[in-house]
């Protein structure tokens, strides 16, 4: 995007707009034109003060990239927000300057939208000054300053007092590709509705009436939606977070995204008894070792899982395999009928970890995009049902993963699988629990590398983003990481070496054996009838959200009667910035240029970022891991989001891995939030982001063929795969 014709283009419409709303007109809009006035100035100011800083951002953001062919880092990413902000409102500035003087011109509701966007455009200017102090202290080619922890705890301060609401009502997700923003507004307003009755003693029908109601309200202000998400962001505890992540893994929710996903003919969870297990060696397959069941906070407990396959395969019908079943009665059974052609084993095995911050989700929640990954790839897939933080901290859920990964690789004939090649595939947060051990290959959609508050530039974007500010991340993180005093753990455990090394037979016996068994208490589960209601209020909030939006507009000018919510100029600062208040007063740490300030919230956000060293270690933070423990990787493939707060952490991994001469690639996809893969149904963008991650899979599988496995202690080829 040309920045130059873009801020040239901004000018024009600014001093357009405001001639018109100056000159003279019959209409009465009084009040409103001088509220638009005000605003298309700040809007000017702001333009005038941003041009040399995305120009001195451009000149330098290439030496950020992966490489040539891979354009993509946090600089890119916040100079391309700022510029999409800049072409909506340019959009608008057009709009109002030919249609201001016309009978149905909607002046309050125009307003009322500029104003909005020139405040996030004042948020976006702060959060660019602070990528400026990044690009000063961070080393050359550096999106993280590891060593200095005070920069990123100032820009954790700013966060907290930075006003965000803007970003959750009408500029709500401007940034991402136009067709997901009316399943995002659906997502804030279910959630902020969801935030309203959730402390409310209520279930069934009641909730889902109150919840109706209230999902109204947010329909039609904008404003209130914001501000509310602000505040639930800021307040709400981690339990609100799990049990609203959690809505798409029962009842209404669930069954819809089943119904809209491809059939399978196997999809049944698992549970395997915690027994030790024996796994030959790759070096020597007469020998054996044994894998312990993990153990860790609790003691041994069993693991869970689903399988998860397009066709019945051999041994997926079997009765050894169907006496791990859990639960639900197999959907197998529907096989059993004649006309059901059980298929040969697959020589391809899938292993897939979920994302959900560690806290939230299972499977169940990822089935619709791994049903389509099974038909794509012909492949069985085995994805792990790891135990959830808070109640199970650090290192369980690592602990389960590699269980499962063993005896995936000991019991695949019974998945429809002789397992010649194995890939690990997981997304977002799971990404970093698929470290531990060597597959053919590992595809890492969206990881997350590194569990620090360290600052880098795309993770300023937790400042706007819907589904992952940075008040729940770090939430996510503290529950993950647990107390520090609870899991102590031994080092030589954090370095185990490749799986297949003999001396990990003898240390697996007990892994991660130093860590502190402590007995945690799993949080109740709430009552399921009120789960229930929950489902169906979150339900009927959504469906009446898509009926009530075309009302939105309509109804704006009557807001105005009501009494608008929007920050009136009165109120800006001199900037566009919202009155001082006394967050502000704590926040401002950094220095902004003369006359600039951004918009402080009216309650400081709590963001508490976890200081326990366990964030450190490479098995959380893999970023952080010494070039030892990485040397055995397989190939890493990572597909992220240009506009993913967590793009740095995949471009730094991938950066580091290739210079270290491992087998990595890493594929850059546009205007797409995290999770994407979740959302893989609701646009096309996402399908084919979706598509790239089931094309990187197929390649380890297919590569799998040529690729000589590393003895332990030898130099893989260098830069086999980079790019
Ligand atoms: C300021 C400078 C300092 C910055 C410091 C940054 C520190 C942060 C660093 C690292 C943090 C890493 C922590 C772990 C990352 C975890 C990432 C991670 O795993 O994130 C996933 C969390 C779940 C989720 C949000 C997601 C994707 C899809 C979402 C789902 C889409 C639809 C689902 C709704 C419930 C459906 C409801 C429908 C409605 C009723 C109509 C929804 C929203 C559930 C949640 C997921 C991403």
């Amino acid at each position: 995007m040309d920045y130059k014709a873009v801020f040239a283009a901004l000018e024009i419409v600014c001093e357009d707009t405001v001639s018109i709303l100056c000159g003279p007109s019959d209409l009465p809009y009084g009040a409103v034109a001088t509220r638009l006035v005000t605003c298309m100035r700040d809007i000017q100011e702001h333009g005038r003060a941003l041009e040399p800083v995305i120009a001195s951002f451009s000149a330098i953001f290439h030496h950020y990239d992966f490489d040539a062919q891979t354009p993509g880092n946090g600089y890119r990413t916040l100079a391309k927000v700022l510029l999409s902000c800049l072409l909506h409102i340019i959009h608008k500035g057009r709009y109002i300057a030919s249609n201001y003087n016309s009978a149905f011109f909607r002046a309050e509701h125009n307003a009322s939208e500029m104003e909005a966007y020139c405040s996030a455009l004042c948020q976006l200017r702060a959060l660019l000054h602070l990528a400026e102090q990044l690009v000063h202290d961070n080393g050359y080619g550096q999106l993280y300053s590891l060593q200095d922890g005070d920069l990123s705890r100032q820009f954790v301060r700013e966060y907290s007092s930075m006003h965000k609401a803007c970003f959750y009502g009408r500029c709500l997700g401007f940034q991402f590709s136009p067709a997901l923003r009316p399943f995002l507004q659906t997502v804030v307003i279910s959630m902020v509705t969801y935030g309203e009755t959730y402390s409310k003693q209520q279930s069934g029908l009641g909730l889902a009436a109150l919840s109706l109601l209230t999902s109204g309200k947010y329909v039609i202000d904008p404003e209130l939606r914001g501000a509310e998400f602000e505040r639930i962001t800021q307040n709400l505890d981690m339990q609100f977070w799990k049990s609203f992540w959690n809505l798409t893994e029962s009842g209404v929710l669930a069954g819809f995204s089943r119904i809209a996903s491809y059939p399978v003919q196997v999809n049944f969870t698992l549970s395997v008894p915690p027994v030790p297990l024996q796994l030959p060696l790759a070096s020597d397959p007469s020998l054996t070792a044994t894998v312990s069941p993990p153990i860790a906070h609790w003691g041994p407990g069993p693991v869970h899982m689903r399988l998860i396959s397009c066709e019945l395969r051999e041994g997926q019908e079997s009765e050894e395999l169907l006496a791990y079943s859990r639960g639900d009665p197999p959907t197998i059974s529907a096989s059993h009928l004649p006309w059901v052609q059980k298929q040969p084993r697959s020589p391809w095995l899938l292993i897939h970890f979920h994302g959900g911050g560690f806290v939230a989700q299972t499977s169940r929640s990822h089935e619709n995009y791994l049903r389509s990954w099974s038909k794509a790839l012909g492949v069985p897939i085995l994805s792990v049902d790891y135990s959830l933080s808070p109640e199970a901290p650090f290192p369980r859920a690592l602990e389960e993963c590699f269980y499962a990964y063993c005896w995936a690789l000991n019991n695949c004939h019974l998945l429809g699988s002789t397992a010649e090649r194995v890939c690990l595939a997981g997304d977002s947060a799971e990404r970093n629990l698929s470290e531990f051990r060597v597959p053919d290959g590992i595809m890492a959609a969206y990881p997350a590398t590194l569990l620090t508050t360290d600052a880098s530039p795309s993770r300023l974007l937790t400042l706007i983003d819907p589904l992952l500010p940075l008040g729940v991340l770090t939430k996510c993180i503290n529950a993950y990481a647990g107390t520090c005093v609870c899991v102590r753990v031994c080092p030589q455990h954090f370095f185990p070496p490749r799986q297949t090394d003999v001396s990990l037979a003898k240390r697996s016996r007990v892994p991660f054996s130093g860590a502190h068994s402590q007995t945690v208490q799993t949080a109740a589960s709430s009552g399921s009838l009120s789960a229930l209601g929950r489902d169906t209020a979150a339900l009927l909030s959504d469906l009446t959200q898509g009926a009530s939006n075309w009302i939105q507009s309509f109804l704006d000018p009557m807001r105005t009667t009501g009494g608008t919510r929007s920050l009136s100029s009165a109120q800006r600062g001199p900037t566009g910035g919202a009155a001082r208040n006394p967050a502000a007063q704590c926040g401002a740490q950094v220095d902004y240029p003369e006359g600039f300030e951004p918009m402080r919230s009216e309650c400081l956000a709590f963001v508490r970022p976890t200081s326990c060293p366990i964030i450190r270690n490479p098995f959380v933070s893999p970023l952080l891991a010494p070039a030892s423990l990485l040397r055995g990787l397989p190939p890493v493939h990572i597909v992220a989001s240009a506009l993913d707060a967590l793009l740095d952490d995949s471009v730094m991994f991938a950066k580091k891995l290739r210079d270290m001469g491992q087998p990595v690639s890493l594929t850059v996809v546009e205007d797409l939030p995290h999770g994407f893969l979740s959302l893989y149904q609701l646009a096309k963008e996402t399908e084919v982001a979706a598509d790239i991650c089931v094309e990187q899979m197929r390649t380890i599988f297919q590569q799998g063929n040529l690729r000589k496995r590393p003895k332990p202690g030898e130099t893989p080829p260098s830069g086999s795969q980079s790019g």
